[in-house]
Order: C-alpha cells, then structure tokens, then sequence
C-alpha cells in the first residue's frame, strides 16, 4: 500500500513540504522577474515616448498590464502555496474505479496543489468532487459525480490527520468512529477570535447542504450549534469554486445581524482561500430604500422596548405586521389602488386637450409597470399622440405640465400618506402609530414594500447569491422585499427557537410561503455545548428534534445569592476562576442594555479587562466580554455567567428567548447567578 505506514506517511510528508517549498521559491522567482519586466516597460516608455506612435505606446501599455497581471496571480498563488506549507492536507481516501485493481490515494487539502514538474496532482482540493467522498462515506462502495455522470469505486482506506505548522501532531486511521475523535478534539478547543474554517470535519449532513446546486433558494432550519453559520459560509465557497466562471465575491451579499457578527465571521472565506464577501444589515437596506428620507426606530430598539415594558398595544402592532396575511393585505391595497385611486380626467395644457378616456386607456395599457412610473408614461403617450396630430414637437415645459397633470389624477402619491391609508383602507388605524423618533421599527419594512411595489426597486442589483443569516428574526415582508430587490438564488438560515422577538419570529414555514419553490434543510445535531448545557437549555426551551453531540463537560451551576452585592461578588470570583482556566473566553450575558452597562460600571474597578459590547460595537473581542443576549446571538464563548436570573427579571414568552440565547452561547461552561427568587423559566428537576 502506498504510505501504508505513519512513518511512511511522516516521510511522504516532508517530501510534499519540500515540493511546496521549492514552488513557492520559484513563484517568488517569477514575481520579481515580473516587476522587473514592469519596471523596464515602463523606463522604456518613458525614454522613447516620444518616438513612439500611437499603436506602439497602446502595445507596450498592454504589455505593462498584461506582466503586472501574471504578477499578481503568481501572488495569489503564493498566499495559497504558503498557506499549505502550514498544513498541507487533512485526509486522505484511497479509491479505487469499479474497473481498476489498484486504489489511488487522494490527500485533500484546503487548496489543491499541482506540482508543474511532475504534472502531479498532490493534493486535491477539499471542493472537488472527488474529495466530497472523504465526508460522504465510509470505507466500502463510494460514488462521486463527474460532469457526465458519476464514477463508482471502493474507498479502501480513509485517514485524518492534524498538522500544523508544517508537523504531523497525530494521524488517525479510519474505523467507524474516527471521525468522531477527531471531531471531539476539535469541539473540546477554547475558541477562537474568530469563527474557524471546520473543512477537516464537515459532517455528512452539513456536506449535503455545501454541495447542493439544485435549489434556487435553500432554507436552512437548525437547532442551536449545528453549524449553521459556518456551514452557510463552506456553501459560499463551494459555490465560488464550482461557478468560478459565472460567480465572483462581489456577486454575493450576507444578511447579518449586527456589525461584530460580521466581524466574528469575516476570517472565515479568506481562510478558505477567497475573498471576503459584501455584508450588509436590514436597517442599511431599509435606509437605502427609503432614500435616508425617513427616521425610524431599529430592530435593537424595537427589542429592547419589549424588554423593557409591558406595552400591549405596540406588541400588538409588531404581532400584526409579522404574519404572512398581513402581507396579502398589502399586495391586496396595492390592487386596490390600482383599481380604484386613478381617476382620469381631461388634459388641458397650453396648446392642447385630450379627453379623458384617452388617458384612462393608456394608464390601464401600462399594467406591468409600477403605478408612479406610469405617469410618466401616460403623459409620454398623451403628448406622443398630440404631436402626431398637430404635426409639431411640444416643448419640455408642457411635457411637464402634462405629467403633473396626470400625477393629479392618482388619489394620493406620497409614501408616508399611502401607508397611512392603507391602515385606514383596512379599518384598523389603530394599527399605524407614529413614534416621536420616526416610524416604528415594525413599519419600516411594509413601508419599503409598499415603496418598492409602486415606484419600482431602486435598481437592478449585481448579487448572484444572497445570504440570509438569523432568519427568525425577519418577518414575510421582508424576505417580500428581498425577493424583489434580490432575485438570485438565496440560502436562508436560522433558528426558530433562537428569536430575539418572538412577536415577529418566523419560521421555515412562513418563510417558505414567500419562496413557495424553496428547499428545507434541517441540521438537528447540536456541536456547540458540552452535553450538560445542551441539556440545560433542553430545558428552557424543549425541541424534540434536537440531538446534542455527546461530550461532556461541567453541570451548569446556578447559584442563588441574598443581595446584589453578593451577587457581584460571585460573577467576579467566577471572573477570577477564568482567569486561572485554560479557557479564552467568557461571556457576561445580560437580558438587556442596561443591566450589561450597569454591570460593566460595578466590574470595571475591579476588572480592567472586560470589555462592553453594545449595538454600536463593530468588532468582535476575545476576552472578557459582557454583553446582551441579542447582540451575543451568533456568537460563542467557552464560559457564559447568566447574571440576574430571578423571577422577576426573566418571566415572559421574551425573555424565555433571551435566557435560551443566551445559555446556548456557552461551549465548555454555563453559570447563572440570581439574587432573589428564582425564575420559574428555570424550574426545572435538578434546579
Ligand atoms: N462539523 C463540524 N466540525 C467542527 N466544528 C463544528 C462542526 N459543525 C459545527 N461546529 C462548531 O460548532 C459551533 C457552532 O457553529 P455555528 O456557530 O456555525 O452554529 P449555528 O448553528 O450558526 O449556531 P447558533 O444558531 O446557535 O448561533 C462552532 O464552534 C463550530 O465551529
């Protein structure tokens, strides 16, 4: 067998490094010849520029280009090579054809590794097709597609390895639970700064959801830690690999939450060889929208109002505008304005009359175009018609005047007087309220729509893929909206159970009435949390299909203490526990702003490494870090402190969210501490 054995295998190892090495010397070679042929171009240019025609200097202009372009992907393919001199491969199948005696082996890296001198190829790309057999299958019959069909064989043998920094630390023959080992090891890791590639132990279920190329919009629905977030960015570059022709990093948008996320998540595609991609957030989508014409309150806000008080009457309003009726209803107001607000009348301008049916017919002929770019239209046609008749070109200034005129004639065209017509059109004006800090966050989005459906999106967007992070914390309006203004192929995905709002959560279900062709995936297993906080948070909030990942770690404590005082003084000791762990990073994780402000105030004197996050934060910190549930949505720490956890503060259908977000932050260890009686959302056998 070829490297049949570990000291084969270390041999084998250092014999790749070499390669890559000696590649990496030769690119380096070339890149310097490169800007050296830059350089003489250009001084040659400069002394004969004036003996040169036109079609001589065009030459050496492209010439200039052309080198400095071979340059820069002899760069691009240093960066790759440099990368695997760190860590060349991760596995390793042995596959056989059905026709062939002799199994190939297939060391698969995170890029593929072409040796030019021996036209070999070293290691296969973690992307290619023939490489999605290492996460599909265990040894025996294995099959893989090729553009014209698929190649059946036998996978004989299956490794792992772990190498950094150019040293093999372990490698680990198959047998059924190999990949489990090594999947254990890399959960049992403190965390990082930053989200981490996972390609070395991609499950099969979550390599289903990166491969697949047939739906044009794929819901992903999965419970906490199921790898959601990284899986959704491993499809992205799947997708930039396998459609490198057609799609590039600026052809895709992300959807996130808030700006740390996007920090959180932002090493993630240049570790795996690409570029970072455009992220934006639904307040920047909205105030594009809008033309930055209207003030309005944030989803941040709106959730911390919630927390805060008790307000029927406003949840009410969110309640209303969250379902998938109540977009019906706005699709039905805008038939019936169609219908009903035009009222023609005759056109009277200057030097010319034309009777009403004229304008009737021809605003009823523009039926595929959005209402307000109509009047443009019918007064195109109107004055089109008056020329033909007069024989004579009408001035600009009637051309307007006639436009105005046909403006007229539609019963109301401002943005904020339709809306609040549409609420009286419904017989529910209790339902629009204005805020003294502009509109309601839940207003915002049916505003867009509205915006949108009658004057026509902004404009035509270059975003092939759109990518929809936290999806249960948008509402069918929305995701109306960004199917309109994005028309591309989407993966959505999100937690129902995770939604800072449950007045305006939607599910996979809701989601898939606006995308009636979507795919839904599911991802049930749990990778996060040591089973003893998955099993903690089981308990908060119950899913049946959720399966935690057996590793084990800590019970989480919650300790009851008499007086805020002593409290402060327990999640400092734990502060201090930390400190002495192993552990990278920890969590304080408040209910709302201003407890997280309060307790920051109480711990800076005594700790002067924790950090606050609040919506204004745009990055990501390891560390101490206390924060709120709605901002640590998406994010993970090795230790989480719950502070406040008494009956009083956590009580309500709310803060039940915000307790479950929370507690599911943590991946080695939960604590929570209350002064107080206990609240009843944490009542459960064992508390
Ligand atoms: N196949 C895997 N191999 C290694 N680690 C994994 C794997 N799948 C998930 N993880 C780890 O599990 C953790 C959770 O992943 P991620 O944040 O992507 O999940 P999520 O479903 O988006 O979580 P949430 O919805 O709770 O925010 C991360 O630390 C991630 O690295």
């Amino acid at each position: 067998m070829f490297n049949g054995s570990e000291k084969e295998e270390r041999v084998f190892l250092q014999k790749i490094l070499e390669r890559l090495r000696y590649t990496l010397r030769k690119i380096d070679g070339t890149i310097s010849e490169h800007s050296k042929d830059v350089q003489d171009f250009k001084e040659y240019l400069w002394n004969n520029m004036s003996d040169m025609d036109h079609a001589e200097k065009v030459s050496v202009r492209q010439s200039i280009t052309q080198t400095a372009m071979t340059g820069e992907s002899a760069l691009e393919r240093k960066k790759r090579i440099r990368k695997l001199i760190d860590i060349p491969y991760f596995g390793r199948i042995d596959f056989a054809e059905e026709d062939q005696k002799q199994p190939w082996p297939i060391y698969i890296g995170i890029h593929s590794f072409y040796d030019f001198e021996t036209r070999e190829n070293l290691i296969h790309d973690w992307r290619a097709p023939i490489s999605g057999m290492f996460y599909d299958y265990e040894l025996g019959p294995a099959v893989f597609k090729v553009p014209d069909g698929e190649v059946e064989g036998e996978i004989s043998l299956k490794r792992q390895y772990r190498i950094r920094k150019s040293t093999m630390e372990f490698m680990l023959e198959s047998s059924l639970n190999i990949h489990d080992d090594v999947l254990q090891k890399e959960l049992s890791a403190t965390s990082d700064e930053k989200m981490k590639n996972i390609v070395a132990t991609i499950q099969r279920e979550q390599n289903a959801i990166i491969r697949d190329e047939d739906a044009f919009v794929l819901i992903i629905q999965g419970v906490a830690g199921s790898g959601k977030t990284s899986i959704a960015l491993h499809r992205i570059a799947y997708l930039l690999y396998r459609f490198k022709d057609t799609i590039s990093s600026d052809n895709i948008l992300i959807i996130s939450p808030n700006k740390v996320f996007g920090d959180y998540i932002a090493n993630v595609l240049p570790e795996l060889g690409e570029e970072k991609i455009l992220e934006t957030g639904m307040e920047d989508i909205a105030r594009e929208q809008l033309n930055n014409k209207y003030k309005f309150q944030t989803f941040f806000e709106q959730v911390s109002d919630l927390v805060h008080k008790k307000d029927e009457a406003f949840s009410e309003r969110i309640r209303f505008k969250a379902t998938f009726e109540f977009l019906n209803l706005l699709k039905k107001y805008l038939l019936h304005i169609e219908n009903h607000y035009f009222e023609a009348n005759d056109v009277k301008v200057d030097r010319f009359f034309i009777p009403a049916g004229y304008a009737e017919e021809r605003f009823r002929a523009w039926s595929r175009v959005p209402l307000a770019k109509r009047f443009q239209r019918v007064a195109k046609d109107i004055v089109g018609r008056v020329e033909i008749m007069q024989k004579t070109d009408i001035p600009k200034s009637e051309i307007k005047k006639t436009e105005t005129q046909v403006k007229k004639m539609f019963r109301i065209t401002n943005l904020q007087s339709l809306y609040k017509d549409f609420y009286d059109w419904l017989q529910r004006p209790d339902m629009f309220k204005k805020r003294k800090g502009g509109l309601e966050f839940a207003d915002v989005f049916p505003m867009v729509y509205l915006k949108i459906m009658f004057e026509g999106p902004q404009s035509a967007s270059k975003i092939k893929h759109l990518l929809v992070d936290e999806m249960q914390d948008y509402t069918p309006v929305q995701y109306a909206v960004l199917s309109k203004l994005y028309p591309c192929r989407k993966t959505i995905l999100g937690d129902a159970n995770q939604s800072v709002n449950p007045f305006s959560s939607s599910k996979h279900e809701d989601i898939s009435r606006v995308f009636p062709n979507a795919v839904t995936m599911k991802l049930n297993k749990s990778y996060r949390s040591t089973f003893e906080i998955t099993s903690f948070a089981q308990n908060i909030s119950p899913n049946d299909e959720l399966d935690p990942i057996i590793r084990h770690g800590k019970e989480p404590q919650i300790t009851g203490v008499k007086t805020a005082g002593n409290e402060l003084g327990k999640i400092s000791g734990l502060i201090e526990e930390f400190q002495q762990s192993s552990n990278q990073s920890l969590g304080i994780i408040c209910k709302n702003q201003e407890q997280a402000d309060s307790i920051h105030e109480q711990l800076k004197p005594h700790h002067n490494d924790v950090y606050l996050l609040n919506s204004e934060s745009v990055a990501f910190v390891n560390g101490i870090v206390i924060t709120t549930a709605h901002m640590a949505k998406g994010l993970e720490f090795d230790n989480v402190i719950v502070p406040h956890v008494n009956k009083k503060n956590y009580n309500n259908e709310v803060d039940k969210s915000m307790l479950y977000i929370a507690c599911t932050r943590a991946m080695h260890q939960l604590n929570l501490t209350h002064c107080g009686e206990l609240s009843e959302l944490l009542r459960f056998p064992g508390n």
